[in-house]
């Protein structure tokens, strides 16, 4: 049986009807209207699902709030959710870097971004991240400066993401890796998973491995979405 989409579906919990209620109770009350607004025009995207989901992107504020996050990095913006909640919850003299490959799908959302007046804090680049990541390590001033990154593109790059982050990242710092459940097929035998998930699997199973085993950071495997790893850099 191929695996189903996390959006608008129950992820790992034991039915779509629990994950309806979640959401109806908790989530779409609290939800701030620019972020419906980018949901709304991203639903018509061939490729909607990558949005980061709504009972994320709460707990991602929470965390957010509680570090007291001011500079902050997003590898992988898509539409722009996740890059307008952090946004919208940094201070007013917050930054972020957000890289994404894909400026297109950027432009749908950053109407949103302007309008919320927060644009002011986001710096897009329009790039590989690995390049790019690479090119803030050259200045000193950046290593150990953020207070969070978020990283929610290509699966097969995590691992090397991570060893730029860890550099990037502050110590006490947060990085967020997503889809590190990647559709529930990490605790599936190969066979059983769809040619298209194959890929991503091994590499997520791989990465999940690393980060389990890496002393520089304290983790918790969150089963929210695609499942969310949180990471705080220890030393
Ligand atoms: C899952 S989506 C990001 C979702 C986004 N965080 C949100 O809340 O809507 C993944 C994004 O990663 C981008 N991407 C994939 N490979 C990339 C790479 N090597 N460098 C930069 N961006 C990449 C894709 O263009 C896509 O927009
Ligand atoms: O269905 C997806 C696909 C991706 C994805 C695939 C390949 C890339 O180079 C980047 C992203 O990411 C997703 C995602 O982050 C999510 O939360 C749900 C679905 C997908």
């Amino acid at each position: 049986m191929a695996p189903e989409k996390p959006t608008e579906s129950k992820g790992i919990l034991q039915t779509n009807e629990l994950y309806k209620y979640i959401l109806e109770t908790n989530v779409y009350p609290r939800e701030p209207e620019p972020l419906k607004e980018i949901r709304s025009l991203t639903a018509p995207h061939p490729w909607a699902v990558m949005g980061t989901s709504p009972d994320a992107g709460q707990m991602i504020e929470l965390l957010l709030k509680l570090v007291g996050v001011k500079k902050a990095i997003e590898i992988g913006v898509f539409t722009g959710y996740s890059l307008l909640l952090t946004a919208l919850t940094i201070p007013d003299d917050g930054k972020i870097v957000a890289i994404d490959v894909d400026r297109e799908a950027y432009e749908i959302g950053r109407p949103v971004m302007v309008k919320a007046k927060v644009e002011h804090k986001i710096d897009f680049i329009e790039s590989e991240a690995l390049p790019i990541l690479d090119k803030m390590l050259e200045n000193p001033d950046n290593e150990g400066s953020f207070d969070f990154v978020f990283v929610d593109a290509d699966k097969i790059n995590y691992i090397n993401y991570h060893e730029r982050v860890m550099k990037l990242v502050k110590v006490n710092g947060i990085v967020v890796y997503d889809n590190t459940l990647w559709f529930g097929t990490v605790a599936q035998p190969e066979a059983s998973v769809i040619d298209d998930l194959k890929e991503g699997r091994v590499s997520t199973i791989k990465f999940n491995k690393s980060l389990a085993a890496d002393p520089r950071i304290e983790i918790s495997m969150v089963p929210l979405g695609d499942g969310l790893t949180i990471c705080r850099r220890v030393y």
